[in-house]
């Protein structure tokens, strides 16, 4: 391909080439893919009869370096559906691109991936949240992608995708439906609200003001991940779930003693894994149904 044709740092042929390499090496043919945030990797353990690849072996794929995300790729299933799951994310300021830490998800999308289910530690900004709360997200405020640091600036590859996406929708209504109703099955429709994921670069956790700032912008939660994934994602057709974990309070109160950190993020993390492996598990029993019976409109109305 012609350099004036790559997407920025990589080419179609890279994203097929890595795409290949896997499926070359298993014999699952996943239709699901489902990234786990920090602390919550411990949802990939739960796929049965799985191949597992370390990013360190998988051409293109970085080697994370944070606690809590192992840095392994699992094939195998989960509720009777094949999924292909990635135990930790890498993120932008570990010092790479948005291109680079999005890499997986065109790779996913070309592996014949038709849904992706995101999920992350963020600090709550809803006074009406409170730890260990799940959220569904409902929409986004990008804060790096409105600073120019959007995963799709570059030459675009319509084979990706269009050049300029409309984002109205890009966490899928009948998912987050089938998800909302999943909860209340489960009986924790308390723990689970709908509301819109702020994402800042990191590694800093906010100041109080900056806590207060996104909060006045309609932001519920604030993290370091997840949304140059999810515009990825919509961007090359795949239908997006996001749940954000609510590991702490963001400090909102300059008479707070709160002071955030990641090993907070990782306990709450733990103590509510269970509840989301349950929630992720369930949702990914309903999308089975759907994938089976056809892709694209049909697959909305079965699930909804
Ligand atoms: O990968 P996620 O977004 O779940 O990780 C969050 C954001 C930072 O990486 C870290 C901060 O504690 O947790
Ligand atoms: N802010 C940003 N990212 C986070 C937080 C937070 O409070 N908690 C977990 N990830």
């Amino acid at each position: 391909m012609a350099d004036s044709q790559r997407c920025g740092r990589y080419s179609y042929e890279d994203y097929e080439l890595t795409a290949q390499w896997l499926l070359s090496r298993t014999e699952h043919r996943p239709k699901v893919a489902i990234v786990c945030g920090s602390g919550l990797g411990d949802l990939a353990t739960q796929l049965c009869d799985a191949n597992v690849f370390h990013y360190r072996d998988i051409p293109n794929f970085l080697e994370t370096t944070v606690p809590g995300h192992a840095g392994r790729l699992l094939f195998g299933l989960l509720s009777g559906e094949v999924c292909v799951c990635m135990q930790g994310r890498v993120h932008a300021y570990e010092g790479h691109s948005m291109e680079q830490i999005t890499y997986p998800v065109r790779v996913f999308k070309l592996m014949g991936i038709e849904t992706l289910i995101l999920t992350n530690a963020a600090g709550g900004l809803n006074p009406d949240y409170k730890a260990g709360d799940i959220m569904l997200v409902r929409d986004h405020i990008n804060l790096p992608g409105l600073m120019g640091l959007n995963p799709l600036v570059g030459p675009n590859d319509e084979r990706l995708g269009v050049r300029f996406p409309c984002l109205s929708d890009t966490y899928d209504p009948a998912l987050r439906r089938a998800c909302s109703r999943v909860a209340a099955q489960l009986g924790v429709t308390e723990l689970v609200h709908e509301g819109v994921l702020c994402m800042q670069t990191g590694p800093c956790y906010e100041t109080v003001a900056e806590s207060r700032l996104l909060r006045a912008f309609g932001a519920d939660a604030v993290g370091m991940s997840t949304l140059p994934e999810a515009v990825c994602a919509y961007h090359c057709g795949l239908r997006v779930l996001a749940l954000t974990l609510i590991t702490n309070m963001a400090v909102c109160n300059y008479r707070s003693e709160e002071r955030t950190n990641h090993a907070e993020v990782l306990h709450t993390s733990s103590m509510r894994a269970v509840a989301l492996q349950t929630l992720v598990s369930a949702v990914v029993g309903q999308l089975g149904q759907f994938h089976r019976g056809g892709g694209g409109g049909g697959a909305a109305a079965a699930i909804d």
